[in-house]
């Protein structure tokens, strides 16, 4: 049954890569104008992204995104804009420490060097604001390199060995260490997750918040926010499917 709320009591939260858009690709214009014209009138909407703001505004077409959505959540909410305002900004430089960092670093970037994989390129560790970015094959690769790691990656578990060993490595560092896109991993501190987003939404009393993700199972960077008790979870497998979804959730 259609959502009876008004939009000041519903909010849908969504994912972005593999939720609204194709991983780390431009939303589609028809994407865009449905949540626009059509859910923004009966719902407040946000944007909960592993990425940094950057690349955000990148796949969202610029940097009014802070503008079109209600809230933008860059960095799973360590970064966090409301109605076009930067509300918040965490540092994990500040909370772990340079010491602990560097010994991470040093010993992902060891790990790293042994791997072999059918191509290595640059940017193997990005360092954010409130994360750290631990790329395999290196940011820096072309769309066709990043595409041929993730079958890669499919077939060989590249990316779960090494969250296996990061584990076993750093059981007391108190980090925790997510896949959530095609060819990295996300580093950062206990609880600062996707449901970090959520204090931010919590203080605004709504009724029902709804999820949107495609990571949604145990180790996927949208596990923690989709299964929290504050949520109502849905599990997506593209942007079309997160289309439909909402058409239902919304009566559209
Ligand atoms: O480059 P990848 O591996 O496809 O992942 C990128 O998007 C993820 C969110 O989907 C983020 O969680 C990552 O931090 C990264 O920005
Ligand atoms: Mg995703
Ligand atoms: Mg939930």
């Amino acid at each position: 049954m259609a959502s009876a709320l008004r939009r000041e009591e519903i909010i849908c939260l969504f994912d972005v890569d593999g939720t609204l858009t194709a991983p780390r690709q431009s939303i589609l214009d028809s994407t865009e104008e449905f949540l626009l014209t059509h859910v923004k009138p009966k719902a407040t909407i946000g944007l909960v992204g592993g990425s940094d703001f950057s690349k955000i505004a990148e796949q969202m077409r610029g940097e009014d995104v802070v503008k079109k959505f209600d809230y933008v959540f860059a960095e799973n909410g360590l970064v966090a804009y409301k109605h076009g305002n930067l509300v918040g900004k965490m540092s994990i430089l500040e909370y772990v420490g340079e010491d602990k960092l560097q010994t991470f670093i040093n010993y992902a970037l060891g790990y790293m060097s042994k791997l072999r994989l059918p191509v290595k390129r640059g940017n193997f560790i990005e360092f954010r604001d409130g994360l750290i970015n631990v790329c395999p094959v290196g940011r820096s690769c072309s769309q066709q390199e990043r595409d041929q790691f993730a079958a890669y990656d499919k077939e060989n578990h590249i990316r779960e060995e090494f969250v296996k060993d990061l584990k076993k490595q750093f059981p007391d560092f108190g980090l925790v260490f997510a896949i959530g896109g095609q060819i990295s991993i996300d580093v950062f501190p206990i609880g600062w997750d996707k449901t970090y987003a959520l204090k931010f939404v919590e203080k605004d009393c709504y009724k029902e918040i709804h999820f949107f993700g495609d990571k949604t199972s145990p180790g996927g960077n949208d596990h923690e926010i989709f299964e929290d008790s504050r949520t109502i979870g849905h599990t997506v497998t593209s942007p079309e499917d997160t289309i439909s979804q909402l058409k239902r959730l919304l009566g559209l």
